[in-house]
């Protein structure tokens, strides 16, 4: 299981590293196997800077990320069950290697003593469940291979290790519609197998697609999460009511102005944490710096 506890991440600006910014702001959430969280929010919410933290790409700055109670731990050992795909699957390939040339990476880090007949059929396997024919896609150069073909071959390398939680960072954001589709159902099929995956989008209707829960972020601090039904259909506080009924310009950068400044939970729940509305469904009082 994945856990975020009390999670902040604050980064040095400006000249000399004199300023910061935070990021990340006491975030706790957790992902167990065989679930889909979607952590959603619009453009420098702090989604991506979540997503390294879990991957060992940035440290925290305080809090903590604990995989099956360990520390995270950038490594060979942690990669073999914890995997990223992001947005832009042509900058995850090197343009002078061939497909094959990918997992042959996989088996010389992993899997060395594996003999080549068995790992051939294992990457050919892994290919078919991705739902990609090996002899179209081995032995040709990234640049020959479409958006949804090369997210799909990242999807199959990880398959080949004994990945437990994927953290897929604006997966389907480069694909058409229908290759997207393919992928979220793809994303489906491993999370019945037993797979979690944190899934960060801007996209509220990808989210509610394949999500059983839903994690709201602004400006780097949960401001609510719960069941995904629960979350759309009854969403609480004002931001995510905002988001629901701003879809088609999520996108866009926000207005720092948005007003949010009704809030039924305000007064009623100290001064930070979340308030458990009903079992399991969280919200922060919209009125977090005024909050007492
Ligand atoms: N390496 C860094 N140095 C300084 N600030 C950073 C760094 N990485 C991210 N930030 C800042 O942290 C905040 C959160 O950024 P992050 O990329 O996590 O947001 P996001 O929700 O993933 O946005 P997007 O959806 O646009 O990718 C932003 O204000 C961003 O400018």
């Amino acid at each position: 299981m994945l856990k975020l506890d009390d999670v902040t991440k604050e980064f040095r600006i400006g000249a000399f590293g004199g300023k910061s910014v935070t990021a990340v702001q006491n975030v706790s959430f957790e992902v167990v196997p065989g679930e889909v969280v979607s952590l959603i929010g619009e453009s420098g919410s702090g989604k991506s800077t979540i997503g390294r933290m879990i991957l060992g790409l940035n440290p925290v700055t305080s809090g903590s990320i604990t995989f099956n109670d360990r520390p995270v731990q950038a490594g060979r050992e942690y990669y073999r069950h914890i995997q990223g795909i992001f947005q832009d699957p042509f900058s995850s390939f090197n343009p002078v290697f061939k497909a094959d040339r990918v997992f042959a990476m996989i088996k010389d880090a992993y899997y060395p003593a594996v003999p080549e007949p068995e790992w051939a059929e294992r990457v050919a396997a892994s290919l078919r469940d991705v739902r990609l024919n090996p002899d179209q896609v081995l032995g040709k150069y990234p640049h020959q291979l479409s958006g949804g073909q090369l997210q799909r071959l990242l999807i199959a390398r990880a398959l080949l290790l004994d990945i437990k939680l994927l953290v897929a960072d604006e997966i389907t954001s480069m694909l058409d519609a229908s290759t997207r589709i393919d992928v979220l159902n793809l994303l489906a099929e491993l999370k019945s197998r037993g797979l979690g995956v944190l899934y960060i989008t801007h996209d509220l209707s990808l989210g509610n697609y394949l999500a059983e829960r839903t994690v709201v972020l602004r400006r780097g601090s949960v401001v609510e999460m719960g069941l995904t039904d629960r979350v759309f259909g009854d969403p609480l506080h004002p931001y995510t009511r905002e988001l629901l009924s701003a879809v088609p310009r999520l996108h866009e950068a926000w207005d720092d102005a948005t007003p949010v400044d009704t809030c039924r939970y305000h007064r009623r729940g100290g001064s930070g944490g979340l308030l458990e509305a009903e079992p399991g469904h969280f919200v922060a009082c919209a009125h977090l710096s005024t909050c007492s």
